[in-house]
């Protein structure tokens, strides 16, 4: 989040604090002031960039931050340091003023309480948990392979209507807090978590819907996706991915390119923006590994499957030219006719 306004309005009074206190407001500061923040609830978070000028401890700590507090109108403020590579994504978050962790955060309607030091909040995908709770899925059995705190699950029990909803999580914290924020919903009863890897507790042979919302690549999991989806009728996977691109649009591909990709119909694709060729070559490939999963559980089993590229939506531009991606793909089986 970010606005102006705040920003001049807390230059003001911290260096009228300074001038109170009898301290030298340093050109430096003004740089090293927040630019952008999350808000949950009464609590703010900052992220490691800002508040790092060792000119800030000059003054009274509780003092300088209760003063950032009531210009940002909250009660608790928290500094986030870099994300841990843990597989977990556990967040250093230290809280420099206030002691109570848990926040509740509400949008769409639904009210996400978690520990801002053990959970993320991925407040990035708001699109996406929008596109998913729009979803008519009331019959539905959605498998969510990465649940966290319940940004998908929550949209698809409390919007989506899903009948019910397998989440999968290895986060203890995260599992707490998506337990809380089930009952909280109200949808507790309409969905089942399984603590620990996906690969080896997701369920098998039950999804019309599969979710595989793990970024930079949810690559890993792939196989236990496929198990999941319900063999009879088959299901929707959606793939996240990070897709790093040079902005050639589609309109680029060349006619051959384009009749490589016909095996998969992608003319028929859709996606809510001007889709470039390396997101399509990305879907290709994702389907492509798909194929090779289920050709080889089609050994175990007599399936035979059909794939279909149906949509690519862009969520958001993760850095210069990497963007979030979701592939849906709709995996059909059909049996052979002898
Ligand atoms: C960053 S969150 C993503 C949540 C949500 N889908 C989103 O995009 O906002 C990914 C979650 O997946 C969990 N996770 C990662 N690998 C996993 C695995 N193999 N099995 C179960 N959970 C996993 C992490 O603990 C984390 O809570």
């Amino acid at each position: 989040m970010r606005s102006t306004k705040v920003e001049q309005e807390l230059q003001r009074s911290l260096s009228q604090l300074f001038l109170k206190r009898g301290k030298v407001w340093e050109d430096g500061l003004l740089a090293d002031l927040p630019k952008k923040w999350e808000k949950h609830g009464d609590l703010i978070l900052f992220s490691h960039t800002s508040f790092s000028n060792p000119a800030w401890k000059n003054l009274d700590q509780n003092e300088f931050w209760t003063c950032v507090a009531e210009v940002f109108k909250v009660k608790r403020i928290a500094k986030q340091h870099v994300i841990c590579p843990d597989g977990v994504r556990t967040p250093t978050v230290v809280l420099v003023l206030g002691k109570e962790t848990w926040v509740t955060h509400i949008d769409n309607k639904i009210r996400y309480s978690f520990d801002v030091t053990k959970c993320m909040f991925s407040s990035g995908n708001i699109t996406e948990k929008i596109r998913m709770s729009k979803l008519k899925c009331k019959d539905e059995i959605v498998v969510d392979m990465f649940a966290g705190i319940g940004y998908f699950t929550l949209p698809l029990l409390v919007h989506g209507k899903a009948k019910f909803v397998h989440a999968c999580e290895w986060n203890p914290n995260a599992v707490q807090a998506l337990r809380c924020n089930l009952h909280d919903n109200k949808v507790a009863d309409r969905c089942q978590i399984y603590e620990g890897d996906n690969r080896e507790v997701c369920p098998k042979g039950v999804a019309d819907r599969v979710l595989l919302g793990l970024i930079p690549t949810a690559k890993d999991s792939y196989h236990a996706a496929c198990q999941a989806v319900n063999s009879e009728t088959g299901g929707i996977l959606h793939i996240h991915c990070n897709v790093t691109s040079s902005g050639i649009t589609c309109n680029d591909i060349s006619e051959a390119d384009f009749n490589l990709y016909n095996y998969y119909n992608v003319s028929n694709i859709s996606c809510n923006k001007q889709l470039r060729s390396e997101w399509l070559v990305w879907a290709k490939k994702t389907a492509d590994d798909i194929s090779a999963i289920l050709e080889e559980q089609q050994c175990r089993t007599s399936n035979k499957w059909t794939i279909q590229l149906l949509h690519i939506e862009r969520v958001k531009s993760y850095a210069p030219h990497i963007d979030h991606l979701v592939l849906d793909l709709q995996l059909n089986p059909f049996c052979s006719p002898e």
